[in-house]
Order: structure tokens, then C-alpha cells, then sequence
């Protein structure tokens, strides 16, 4: 059982929906042609950054399909909004999202090292799910799924000092031995680099009109002994979290899980939109006599370590406690 189970607050930032893969568990990917294709413009995200701030969220969770530049409609969209690149807007956001007072958290699929480098002193943390070692029928059509380049830049991530948040999906055609074999691999790298401050044991969730969507997820059980097996296998300075909105975290707790992630109480989960966020004195409810703390979207040890730039030096020490954590109580 873990001493404290933490969570964050934060705004999430579908910034585009176009995307060069096709997983088979996904409906956050639109088609180019499709009506809700999208890319969002800075006019249409500073009033989401606003009210998250003013809701007392900390970070902003910048979200991304991959590599949408290989989809030419989206390219000349980008242009006609002035930019180059994906990655010179994203720069662009992140600015924005700390000048309204949020740390950026970047999660858009498989970036460059250059990209990272670009993005390091302008994230507090970034994001990518290895989501598994294996070779799946979930990922065939998904060039940036291959394991090898999700493996390369997560590597990179850690060779940057970028502190990093990565996980597994639970349920998408792998067997126990590919989770044991995936969580081993994000063990390694981070014995090499020390980055990787949480990992993420995410349930799949089957959504209608996908290829998957008549797949079983996993039971209870399974995430249970997913959990476990995590804890066993990870460093013991590595977090490993679930999402409240997608299971019921108590006994996940009980098995090892000490971080619930980001919950946001401006805005939906794109990911999973039909699962609503609990607030904060649900999760009160969900963790019991454990005591909850508001963490930042970097752990406290990257602090210590330094490991953020200085245009984020001012928000950090408005925004935390002597112990790194959430400097204002847990008020809901
Ligand atoms: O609301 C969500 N937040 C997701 N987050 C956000 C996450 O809960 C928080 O941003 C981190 O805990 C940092 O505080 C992710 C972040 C990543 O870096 C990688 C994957 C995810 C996945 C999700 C997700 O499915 N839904
Ligand atoms: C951001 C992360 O969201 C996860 N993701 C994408 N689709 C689903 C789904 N149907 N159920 C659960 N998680 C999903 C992937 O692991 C991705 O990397
Ligand atoms: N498209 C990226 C990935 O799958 C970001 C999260 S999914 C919307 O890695
Ligand atoms: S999960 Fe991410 S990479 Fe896969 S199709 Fe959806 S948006 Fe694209």
C-alpha cells in the first residue's frame, strides 16, 4: 500500500485530430475529410488555458495526432495559420499556455531529437505511451507504433533530461508475457537515464465503429495483476498510475498503483470522452483513509534534480510547496 496516492490538475488541449496512423483501438483520430477534423487555432485555446487556470489547474496537456504534417490538407492549414511546422506551433502554445500561468505537458506521438530539444525548455514534462513491445493487429496500420522507434525516443527523451511520463495499454491483443517484456524494457531505460517518473497502466476502452470495437477489455483481474506486476518489475522511484475515469482505482491502489493523473475540471478526456472525470472529493472517496496529495506534472525528485528550464523556474515556485508538491490545500 502506498504511504499517499497523488493526482494533478490539469487542462486538456485536443490540438489536432489528424493523424498519419490508424490504430485500431482509437476515435480520437479523424480523417482528413472528416467534419470534425481539426486544428485548433490560438484563438480557440487561450480561453480553455484561461478557465483552467482560474479553476486552479497547473498544467496544460497538449495532445496531438502523429506526425500530422504527412497529411497534406493539414500541412497548408498550418501554413495559411503562419507556421512551418507542427513543431514551431507547438513552441508557439507552450509559450502561451506559461504566460497564463500552466506548465506545458507535450504529448504528440513520436517527435525527432530535434523536436525534443526544441520542446525541452518549454515542457515541465512530455508524454508517450510505449503502449506495448509486441507486434499487434492494433498497430498495423500504425507506423509510429513500431516498439523500436517508440523505444528510441523515449531513450532520447531520458538522453535530453526531459522527465517523462510513458505507460502501457492493457488489453489490445497482447499476452501477460508481452506486458512483463514491455514494463522490463521501460524498466532498462530508465536504469540508464533515470527520466521516467511515471508509467501509466491504462485499460483499453472499446469504442464503437472502431476495428476493435467488440474486443473484450480486461477484466478487474487482469489490471490487477498488471498493476502488481508493474510495481514489481519498475524502479521503486518510478510512480505507476491509472486513470480514475476509466477504473475503479481502490484495489489497483491496494496493488501497487500511487498515482491517479491528471484530472481536469474544464474539460474532457479526447481520449476517452465518454468517461467523465471524478472531482476531487470523489477521488477523496476512491482513495479512503489514504491520504490524497495535488502533485505538479513533474514529481517532486525532478525538481530537486533541476531538471526544467528556467522559463519555468517562476511557475514552479509559485505553484509549490517546500516538499515540490501543489502548494495550495487539496480544496475542492
Ligand atoms: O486525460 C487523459 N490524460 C492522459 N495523459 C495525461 C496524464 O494523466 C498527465 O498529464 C500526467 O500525469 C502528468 O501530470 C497522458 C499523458 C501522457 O504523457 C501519456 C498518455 C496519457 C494518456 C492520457 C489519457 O488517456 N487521458
Ligand atoms: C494517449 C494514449 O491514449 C491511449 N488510448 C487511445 N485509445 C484508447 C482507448 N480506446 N482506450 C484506452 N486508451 C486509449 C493510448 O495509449 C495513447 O497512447
Ligand atoms: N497520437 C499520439 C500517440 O498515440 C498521442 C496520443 S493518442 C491521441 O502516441
Ligand atoms: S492513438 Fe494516437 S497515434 Fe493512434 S490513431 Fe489515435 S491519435 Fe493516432
Amino acid at each position: 500500500m502506498p504511504e499517499f496516492v497523488t493526482f494533478s490538475r490539469n487542462v486538456f488541449i485536443p490540438v489536432t485530430n489528424i493523424c498519419r496512423n490508424r490504430c485500431g483501438y482509437c476515435t480520437f483520430r479523424r480523417d482528413p475529410d472528416h467534419p470534425e477534423a481539426r486544428l485548433m487555432s490560438a484563438e480557440e485555446i487561450i480561453p480553455i488555458l484561461k478557465n483552467g487556470k482560474e479553476a486552479g489547474c497547473t498544467e496544460a496537456l497538449f495532445v496531438f495526432g502523429e506526425y500530422a504534417e504527412e497529411v497534406p490538407e493539414y500541412k497548408k492549414e498550418l501554413k495559411e495559420m503562419g507556421y512551418d511546422s507542427t513543431i514551431e506551433y507547438v513552441t508557439e502554445l507552450c509559450e502561451l499556455a506559461i504566460e497564463k500561468g500552466l506548465l506545458p505537458h507535450t504529448n504528440a506521438g513520436i517527435l525527432s531529437r530535434h523536436e525534443l530539444e526544441m520542446l525541452k525548455p518549454l515542457n515541465i514534462s512530455m508524454g508517450l505511451m510505449l503502449e506495448t513491445t509486441a507486434e499487434l493487429k492494433a498497430h498495423s496500420e500504425s507506423p509510429g507504433k513500431a516498439p523500436s522507434k517508440r523505444i528510441e525516443m523515449i531513450r532520447t527523451a531520458g538522453e535530453l533530461q526531459i522527465p517523462f511520463t510513458t505507460g502501457i495499454l492493457v488489453g489490445i491483443g497482447e499476452s501477460n508475457e508481452d506486458r512483463k517484456n514491455s514494463l522490463e524494457a521501460i524498466a532498462d531505460i530508465h536504469r540508464e537515464f533515470g527520466h521516467i517518473q511515471e508509467v501509466i497502466i491504462q485499460n483499453f476502452m472499446p469504442k464503437p465503429d472502431t476495428p476493435m470495437a467488440d474486443q473484450v477489455p480486461p477484466t478487474k483481474e487482469e489490471m490487477v495483476r498488471t498493476v502488481s506486476l508493474a510495481r514489481d518489475i519498475l524502479p521503486d522511484d518510478v510512480a505507476v498510475q491509472v486513470a480514475p475515469n476509466l477504473i475503479e482505482p481502490r484495489i489497483l491502489i491496494e496493488n501497487g498503483a500511487s498515482d491517479l493523473g491528471g484530472i481536469s475540471p474544464t474539460t474532457i478526456d479526447w481520449i476517452n470522452p465518454e468517461a467523465e472525470w471524478p472531482g476531487v472529493v470523489e477521488l477523496q472517496e476512491m482513495t479512503g483513509e489514504i491520504p490524497l496529495i495535488e502533485r505538479l506534472p513533474i514529481y517532486p525528485q525532478y525538481i530537486k534534480k533541476g531538471w526544467y528550464s528556467n522559463k519555468l523556474s517562476g511557475l514552479i515556485t509559485e505553484l509549490t510547496d517546500k516538499n515540490g508538491f501543489k502548494r495550495k490545500s487539496n480544496d475542492p
